[in-house]
């Protein structure tokens, strides 16, 4: 996250470190979020091939060992059978991981909520992206989860020519684009997080893409996967699966 600051520790406890196994070590490639005690839902572009994954909940710091925190290995990922890694812009960046075992609900590991399905976000809704990403456009990764507030930018924006244009669809979420706060490489995954009119904190967004001339480019808003978009897909993976 760039131009953001340190999150209160575990106040996004449904946020994960997804990590791949890089040797005898692993490490943070992208973010998560628990939405079922044996389930998280992350991006489709985290997932390569052939490599090992896990899930680290109950994090806040990734450099130490903090107590209540669990590493669970994947199971099964399931990546969105439209979903297309040469074509970022067709969308369905979403897969969903399951667990080998099911988290150990606790005050530092918590569901995500999916919001209703087809529900938007009028334009400069306040929410937050959260995330372990680069702190900078090709700067250094921190070691404690970050967050930003990034008002929503509503598709009517997000898709002028000035901003993304035809990149951006309908199943995807704007926020950002003041050119100061933005998701960065490593955020990937992670949640957009929007408190809804009850009070309920929300997961409306999976960090996809973002602009190639740096993170925090102006008018080119972080682009998340619409969650909102995704339910019946969502449902129909962890039915069958
Ligand atoms: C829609 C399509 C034209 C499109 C495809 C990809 C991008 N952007 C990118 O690929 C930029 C490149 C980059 C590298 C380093 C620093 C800053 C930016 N990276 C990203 O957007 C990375 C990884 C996405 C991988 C998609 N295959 N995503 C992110 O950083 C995050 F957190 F926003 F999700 C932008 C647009």
């Amino acid at each position: 996250v760039v131009n953001g600051e340190e999150a209160r520790p575990h106040s996004w406890p449904w946020q994960i470190s997804l990590q791949y196994q890089s040797g005898s070590s692993w490490r943070h490639t992208c973010g998560g979020s628990i939405i079922a005690e044996n389930w998280v839902m992350t991006a489709a572009h985290c997932i390569s091939s052939g490599r090992n994954y896990r899930v680290h909940v109950g994090k806040h710091d990734l450099s130490t060992y903090e107590d209540g925190s669990m590493t669970i290995s994947a199971q099964k990922i399931i990546e969105h059978e439209k979903w297309n890694s040469i074509f970022v812009a067709l969308g369905n960046d979403i897969a969903l991981i399951k667990l080998s075992q099911p988290v150990t609900l606790s005050d530092t590991v918590h569901l995500g909520c999916i919001p209703p399905a087809g529900s938007g976000l009028p334009n400069n809704y306040p929410c937050y992206i959260t995330g372990w990403g680069r702190l900078s456009t090709g700067g250094s990764l921190p070691d404690r989860l970050q967050q930003a507030l990034m008002p929503a930018v509503d598709y009517a924006t997000c898709s002028r020519s000035d901003w993304w244009g035809s990149s951006v669809k309908e199943s995807m979420v704007c926020a950002g684009g003041d050119g100061v706060v933005a998701g960065c490489n490593g955020d990937s995954g992670g949640p957009l997080n929007c408190k809804n009119t009850d009070g309920i904190w929300e997961v409306h967004g999976i960090a996809s893409f973002v602009s190639g001339l740096g993170c925090n480019t102006v008018r080119k808003p972080t682009v998340f996967t619409r969650v909102s978009s995704f339910n019946d897909w969502i449902d129909k993976v962890m039915m069958n699966n």
